[in-house]
């Protein structure tokens, strides 16, 4: 069996707070988002990627990548769940997998572990343990609580559901207007109970400027140990 994977590539980069999306940085010798699409592609259980571009996305057309011939493009939304959204209905699998273009670090061994742990049950995500201890703070920035950390994991990306369901739990959650930040979000809202599957920490979606650099390092060290 073979998957399509919807990669989310709409956004602007407001934390980046670069002079282009946080896509098309350079990054280890090439634009961010190729190797999050490099990695993607050469899975082998990986027959499509659809990729939600911003309308005013004109650059990615220029990348080799964008001629890839399992690769299609469709147009991102104002929210990320919209992107996504509009990504799922490219998709021809009955199971897809929503990868963030901002993570250029994952490894295929952890698709592996995340498509055996969805393909059992109602649908899987990669996600890291919380080392820290957590507090929450009010608005004008004090601590107000010590968050219990057993248990508390940081939700990464791929997640990966059927297709059909997928579909009508974002419609759902959309139309609701809930808060829909991820997939497992809106499964959750449908009443599924999606599985956590420990993944690397090095799966980091880069967000702010000093993600980069960390991005370099963890590719160059995930090279060295190829
Ligand atoms: N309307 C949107 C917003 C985000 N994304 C994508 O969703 C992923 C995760 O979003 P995030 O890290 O928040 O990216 P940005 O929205 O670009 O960042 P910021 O919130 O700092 O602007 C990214 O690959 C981004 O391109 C998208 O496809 N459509
Ligand atoms: C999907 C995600 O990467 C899981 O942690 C995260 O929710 C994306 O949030 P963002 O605000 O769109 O970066």
């Amino acid at each position: 069996m073979t998957f399509t994977v919807v990669v989310p590539a709409a956004g602007v980069g407001r934390r980046m707070g670069a002079d282009c999306p946080k896509q098309y940085l350079p990054l280890a010798g090439k634009f961010l988002i190729e190797h999050t699409l490099e990695r993607l592609l050469n899975h082998p259980r990986i027959e499509r990627v659809v990729v939600a571009l911003n309308p005013a996305d004109d650059f990615f057309a220029t990348l080799p990548v964008a001629s890839h011939p399992r690769l299609r493009t469709t147009l991102g939304a104002d929210e990320r769940a919209g992107s996504v959204m509009n990504g799922l209905a490219r998709v021809e699998t009955e199971w897809v997998l929503v990868h963030d273009a901002a993570r250029p670090c994952l490894t295929h061994g952890d698709m592996d572990k995340l498509i055996q742990a969805a393909l059992a049950g109602d649908g899987a995500i990669l996600g890291s343990r919380v080392r820290d201890t957590m507090k929450r703070a009010d608005a004008a920035g004090h601590i107000v609580a010590t968050v219990e950390r057993d248990h508390l994991w940081h939700a990464l990306t791929p997640q990966m559901f059927r297709t059909a369901e997928l579909r009508q739990a974002l419609l759902a959650g959309l139309h609701a207007g809930a808060s829909i930040t991820d997939e497992a979000s809106a499964m959750e809202l449908a009443g599924k109970s999606p599985k956590m599957v420990e993944g690397r920490a090095d799966n980091i979606k880069v967000t702010r400027p000093e993600d980069i650099a960390l991005a370099a390092l963890f590719l160059s060290q995930q090279e060295q140990l190829a």
